[in-house]
């Protein structure tokens, strides 16, 4: 069970918390538990119900050695078995062990339902969440993490609600029953199978955090194989051009040996439990036969008694067998929870205000006033940065790589917000604006717009849900890309593969904008593609461009200076500064940042 679940596992354990982890990580054992049950408390639906079945499936364990007992102490006394008795006690055992099975498959279909729909409300709460967060929690190193924390993470807490936490009730309650039927069978015998056992329960937790490094140091070679697998596909194609195969499958053997050492190193460790368990086993069930004995000749103890008490001792092996699993399972999930609680604890910061306002449609004006802007414990990338752009004005944002374009772009977006200074669009600050109304209104096109495993046609319509096909093929034709739908091969239910793979890079930008002239929005931020596209795709995507632009407030991130030739209006950054604006025309006689930029660019395009 423990070897399944280190599988499942993705390597990527506890790097990467999010700012809610940290406080998640100091939460002890119970209060991460509490407080994951507080979030999803379908896990304590019928929880009492199910404690009675658990105490009646546990209690129906110890009716047959009390049978036995009885039927050797009083049926089997006189000179004749006392058959009536027996039988009696027979029929009680059947409809015992019946009973008990019974009560422990509806214990379990209780329990399965209740975690079942605990997690699912912790997947989806953790889900949502996800989508909350801004890009400053989700950057990109977080993603993979964020992925594995919703779905690996809380399917090793399922593992252990479902049977580990199981086990530790029933074998919990097991251990407590046994006892008490067997110091009232004989104190001394239950002072010796203690004192046999006494070792075993000291020495299980070291053993099990023994269990716990070595699925540890498995955990870590999982992650190797997958990190080496998922590179080597991902790189297929420069691997293949490089001829690197023999390298990259060496990796592999590497990653995939190292973990079959260490699941085997581990499950040596684990096997151990059960040899150990069992030579305690006997050697208790030995000390009770001789000491029993004894008893049973000073008439201490009825024969009845020792029979019955040495099956009760085959009740102290089973929850002690698999203790060392159970304990693992139960830290594993712990960690899982604290992992799940990280992810929901990262604060939204970026929220959709209460009373929001709605924005009324129409041409839009931006206004950047005194911005400044720095990521998480980082230096300032943005400073003041003040900017008014005018309805209908297309603006091109240009300047050399990591002078803060795209994140002026995140801001105008508000896909996060300023650290200082306020942007406002027709005059509001967009935080005041409501989600629905700023998404409704402002769409931005980023380099690579993501495509989903679908047709031309569905990735379009996500511009536009509600659009009809004759709409989309109506904003193909006004962007002027009719030529383009008539050669594909199956027009627009030309399926685009998972993440548009199927299609050029220049196609995919134009089915970007496809997409975002349908959602038909008044302000729209390009950040414009940096990959070389083909001279017939260029001429489209510029054509589209225009299309698309024409009378909206349109603010582009310029890597060819083209666009910036076709602006009304050019603002150039540098170390996170607006140092020049204006007109192409005006900035590129003017000596400094754009004309130096525009001199390298033309000769760049022409050689
Ligand atoms: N998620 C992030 N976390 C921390 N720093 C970031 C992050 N994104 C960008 N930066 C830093 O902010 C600065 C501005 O980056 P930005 O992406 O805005 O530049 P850019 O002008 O758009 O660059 P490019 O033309 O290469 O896209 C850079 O120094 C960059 O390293």
């Amino acid at each position: 069970m423990t070897a399944v679940t280190s599988e499942r596992e993705t390597g990527e354990r506890e790097g990467g918390e999010p700012g809610g982890g940290i406080r998640a990580a100091e939460r002890s054992a119970l209060e991460t538990l509490r407080h994951g049950i507080r979030l999803s408390p379908e896990f304590r639906r019928g929880l009492a119900g199910t404690m009675v079945l658990a105490v009646l499936a546990t209690l129906g364990k110890v009716i047959v050695p009390i049978a036995v007992q009885q039927v050797i102490d009083r049926g089997l006394r006189g000179s004749a078995p006392d058959v009536p008795f027996i039988r009696n006690a027979v029929v009680l055992c059947a409809v015992a062990v019946v009973l008990t099975a019974l009560a422990g498959y509806l214990m379990n279909i209780r329990l399965y339902r209740a975690t079942e729909s605990g997690l699912a409300t912790l997947r989806t709460k953790a889900f949502r969440h996800v989508h909350d967060l801004s890009v400053l929690t989700q950057n990109s190193e977080r993603r993979g993490s964020m992925v594995s924390r919703v779905t690996g993470d809380v399917d090793q807490i399922s593992t252990f609600m479902q049977w580990g936490g199981l086990m530790i009730v029933v074998a919990g309650g097991q251990l407590v029953i046994a006892t008490v039927v067997m110091a009232v069978y004989s104190w001394q015998l239950t002072l010796l199978v203690w004192a046999c056992f006494l070792p075993l329960v000291f020495l299980l937790p070291r053993f099990q955090r023994l269990v716990a490094l070595r699925y540890t140091a498995v955990r870590e070679r999982t992650g190797d194989v997958l990190a080496a697998v998922s590179e080597s596909v991902v790189g297929s194609s420069v691997i293949r051009a490089y001829g690197s195969e023999d390298r990259t499958s060496a990796r592999i053997d590497d990653a995939v040996n190292g973990q079959r050492e260490a699941q085997t190193r581990a499950q040596k460790v684990v096997g151990l439990t059960f040899p150990i368990t069992e030579l305690v086993a006997a050697i208790a069930l030995a000390g009770v036969v001789l000491l029993g004995v004894r008893l049973g000749l000073d008439g201490t103890i009825s024969a009845g008694r020792l029979v019955a008490f040495l099956f009760l001792i085959t009740l102290f092996i089973s929850p002690l067998q698999t203790a060392t699993e159970v304990l693992n399972e139960a830290q594993n999930a712990i960690a899982g929870w604290r992992r799940v609680l990280g992810v929901l604890d990262s604060p939204a910061d970026v929220a959709d205000p209460e009373n929001g306002v709605t924005l009324p449609r129409g041409p839009i004006s931006v206004s950047f006033e005194g911005v400044g802007f720095s990521y998480p414990g980082g230096a300032p990338v943005l400073h003041d940065v003040t900017v008014d752009i005018p309805p209908r004005t297309r603006v091109a944002v240009v300047g050399e790589t990591g002078s803060g374009k795209t994140t002026f772009a995140k801001l105008l977006t508000r896909l996060m917000d300023p650290v200082s200074g306020q942007v406002l669009v027709d005059g509001v600050d967009l935080r005041e604006v409501r989600f629905s109304s700023l998404r409704e209104r402002i769409v931005m096109v980023p380099q690579d717009g993501f495509l989903f495993d679908a047709t031309l046609e569905e990735n379009i319509r996500f511009g536009r849900p509600a659009a009809a096909t004759e709409e989309i093929r109506l904003a193909l034709t006004e962007l002027g890309l009719t030529d383009w739908l008539e050669g594909l091969p199956a027009g627009l239910d030309t399926p685009v593969g998972q993440r548009g793979e199927s299609l050029s890079a220049g196609e995919r930008q134009l089915v970007a904008l496809a997409r975002a002239y349908l959602a038909d929005p008044d302000l729209l931020l390009l950040d414009e593609a940096t990959s070389a596209v083909d001279p017939a795709t260029e001429v489209r995507l510029a054509r589209a461009l225009d299309g698309i632009t024409r009378g909206r407030t349109a603010v582009s991130i310029a890597h060819r200076l083209s666009t910036a030739e076709a602006a009304d209006e050019v603002i150039v950054f540098q170390h996170g500064r607006i140092i020049q604006r204006g007109p192409h025309a005006e900035l590129v006689d003017q000596p400094g940042v754009y004309a130096d930029l525009y001199a390298s660019w033309t000769s760049a395009t022409r050689s």
